[in-house]
């Protein structure tokens, strides 16, 4: 598999700069720009809502926003992010009252829709839905803050949910989300991600030549992959 994708989590970067500074990652090498939404409800944190997706495309940001929302109830937010400009759209299963539906009415407003699971999530979520799927989105941290440690239990289940999308036969992209570095990221690969969400190790990272540059990290990352 080579059809790594790196998604900068937009949790770390500068927010009273935040159209620059997602310009600047993208033109470093990031493919997805990853979108925390957090309600002070479902997760102990407040971040931003739909007005700031939209923001980012009116300022020209054309690449995928991959939208995760840690949010209580789902289903109302979702039609504001399709309006909104979202590419994926993705959700914690207790969190919606009827998981098929809200994946229904993402990808019935044109998005892709995906599920996430939290460290203890079971993944017995995934049963009955494979065909509504375009992405499963692993947590490798407890939901609601950057700059936490990745869970090394992660790697198993990441086995797990590549044996069942690799059974299925369907195209659906496996994301992990939290912890994520160039240290580990070959051997979250090799235990079968191909989406990597990465916030602080990315934002933290500024090239110190050019403070609108996180080339050095990006191509970290690249050269990790390659060598996974
Ligand atoms: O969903 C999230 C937290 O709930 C973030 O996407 C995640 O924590 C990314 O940050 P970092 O790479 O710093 O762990
Ligand atoms: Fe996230």
């Amino acid at each position: 598999m080579s059809d790594f994708k790196i998604a900068p989590s937009i949790l770390s970067a500068d927010f009273a700069r935040l159209g620059q500074e997602t310009e600047d990652v993208l033109a470093s090498g990031a493919d997805i720009v990853h979108f925390d939404v957090m309600d002070n409800h479902y997760v102990p944190n407040l971040t931003i809502g739909p007005m700031v997706c939209k923001a980012l495309r009116d300022h020209g940001i054309t690449a995928p926003i991959d939208a995760h929302l840690m949010v209580k109830p789902v289903d109302r937010l979702i039609g504001d992010f399709i309006e909104a400009g979202a590419s994926y759209v993705t959700f914690h299963p207790e969190a919606s009252e009827h998981i098929d539906r809200s994946l229904q009415l993402i990808r019935d407003g044109g998005c892709k829709a995906g599920l996430v699971f939290n460290p203890a999530t079971p993944l017995h979520y995934l049963d009955y839905v494979m065909d509504k799927l375009d992405m499963v989105l692993l947590m490798s941290v407890n939901p609601g803050f950057g700059g936490q440690s990745f869970i090394p239990g992660t790697l198993d289940k990441l086995r797990e949910v590549r044996q069942r999308i690799d059974a299925s036969g369907r195209d659906i992209r496996l994301e992990v989300d939290g912890g994520v570095k160039v240290e580990n990221i070959a051997e979250i690969a090799r235990a079968g991600a191909d989406t990597f969400v990465a916030g602080s190790a990315v934002f933290k990272a500024r090239d110190e030549a050019d403070p609108h540059r996180y080339d050095s990290v990006m191509r970290a990352f690249r050269d990790a992959l390659a060598q996974r």
